[in-house]
């Protein structure tokens, strides 16, 4: 039978054991005292894990790149059955946590995030004599795309050991890691963010029991990710997981409640010069977001009619930085349109400008294809090069603030629900 092993990977021990508890509800296995727990609580999180479940395993995730034999034996006198180190250390790590694992009588995982060689490397360690090797693709290393899959369809035809797998891993993954061999399914963000653990926890030991041999090779596009996580999450998430980077100034919504998700086609034009804009509609297809840089404010270079044939064409939006009129027609169409200015005059048309330029818009670079979303809080512009990556993070922005959401909903307070004063910074 494949295990299924849930990460706490929170700061907050409370919250850590509640959703141990709503975890083994829905058929984990094994209880994983994350390394952010660990470093929030020590090796008291391992304590209370233990005195919590005392019939279940209990894996403390060291992460341990030195000073082996201690820290192994820090986690074992704490109560933890498993203890993970990292691959990346020397060999002389590994056999001193190895001889410390033997005494404290505890078993070895050792975990190949960032090792270059993953194969080879695992072979070392299984000669070395650990008792599980981790395939394991990091949350950071997850947000540009990695899984841990590909590696672990090499490394069970290689090594004679337990194989554990971790990174990102969601029902289909983690069917797919179990037909491929996997022995210890690892999950974290999929169960500890969701808004149902035991529900959440119950699909993933449905997908591994349910596993088969035959890996399903059916995948979502990148692309499809993209776009499918941005219509989820808002502008402000994705600020956030930009670090506050990318969002307009001074451009909102001239239509509450209309957004938008898609790729940017630029037009730069100047003192209300309409003729570029226009002509861009003809360039844009349904997943198109017309992106405008018109040096004036307080000359319109948008109106009705260049929304009827925006409409017509079936763009995903319009962002101006400038001016546009005639709101009675636009607001008779569903297209979101956000705008820096409403003015009655309009510009000419004199062709000043160019298509699919690198803008400003809003204050923000935008070049042609950047992924652009727009909701009532505003408008970002996620470049094309790191759009699967803040899809990802954002994603888990979301994922963060339902949480916190459900637990305000439940009575608790925004500030006990993120324990501000524990981590104010300290005088
Ligand atoms: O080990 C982990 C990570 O390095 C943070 O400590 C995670 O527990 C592991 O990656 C599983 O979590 P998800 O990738 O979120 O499923």
């Amino acid at each position: 039978m494949v295990l299924i092993q849930v990460a706490l990977d929170l700061v907050e021990l409370d919250r850590a054991l509640l959703i141990a508890q709503e975890a083994v509800l829905g058929g984990a296995d094994w209880i994983e005292a994350g390394t952010p727990l660990i470093k929030s609580e020590g090796m008291n999180a391992v304590r209370k894990l233990r005195e919590a479940f005392p019939g279940k395993t209990i894996l403390a995730d060291m992460k341990t790149m030195d000073a082996g034999a201690v820290e192994v034996e820090m986690a074992a006198k704490s109560g933890a059955d498993v203890v993970a180190i990292l691959g990346r250390a020397d060999d002389a790590v590994i056999s001193e946590s190895l001889e410390s694992a033997r005494k404290y009588g505890v078993r070895l995982m050792v975990d190949l995030i960032s090792v270059d060689d993953p194969v080879a490397r695992s072979q070392e360690l299984v000669a070395l004599g650990v008792d599980l090797i981790n395939v394991h693709v990091g949350i950071d290393q997850q947000m540009t795309g990695k899984s841990p899959l590909e590696t672990l369809a090499q490394i069970s035809k290689e090594i004679d050991a337990e194989i554990a797998v971790a990174g990102g891993l969601k029902p289909e993954t983690a069917r797919n890691a179990a037909a491929m061999g996997a022995g210890i399914v690892i999950v974290g963000s999929y169960i500890i963010h969701s808004d149902n653990v035991t529900q959440s926890a119950k699909e993933i030991r449905q997908a591994v029991d349910n596993a088969g041999s035959v890996p399903d090779s059916g995948k979502k596009s990148q692309e499809d990710e993209i776009f499918e996580i941005f219509w989820r999450v808002s502008s402000s998430n994705i600020s956030d997981a930009m670090h506050r980077k990318g969002a307009m100034c001074g451009i909102s919504t001239l239509f509450p409640g209309r957004k938008i998700v898609g790729r940017a086609v630029t037009v730069r034009t100047l003192g209300g010069d309409w003729a570029k804009p226009v002509e861009a509609i003809d360039l844009c297809g349904k997943t198109d977001v017309l992106v405008i840089f018109n040096s004036d404010r307080n000359i319109a270079m948008w109106g009705g009619l260049a929304t009827k044939t925006a409409v017509n064409r079936g763009i995903a939006g319009l962002v101006v930085d400038g001016a546009v009129r005639d709101m009675h027609e636009i607001k008779t169409f569903d297209l979101p349109v956000f705008a820096a200015n409403v003015v009655p005059n309009a510009g000419d048309p004199k062709g000043l400008g160019e298509i699919n330029c690198e803008i400003t818009c809003g204050g923000q670079i935008v070049n042609p294809r950047d992924f652009i979303v727009a909701d009532d809080s505003g408008v970002v512009v996620i470049p094309k090069e790191r759009a699967y990556e803040i899809a990802r993070r954002s994603e888990e922005v979301w994922k963060k603030e339902k949480r916190i959401s459900d637990e305000i909903d439940k009575g608790k307070s925004m500030s006990s629900v993120l324990e501000l004063l524990k981590w104010e910074k300290q005088k």
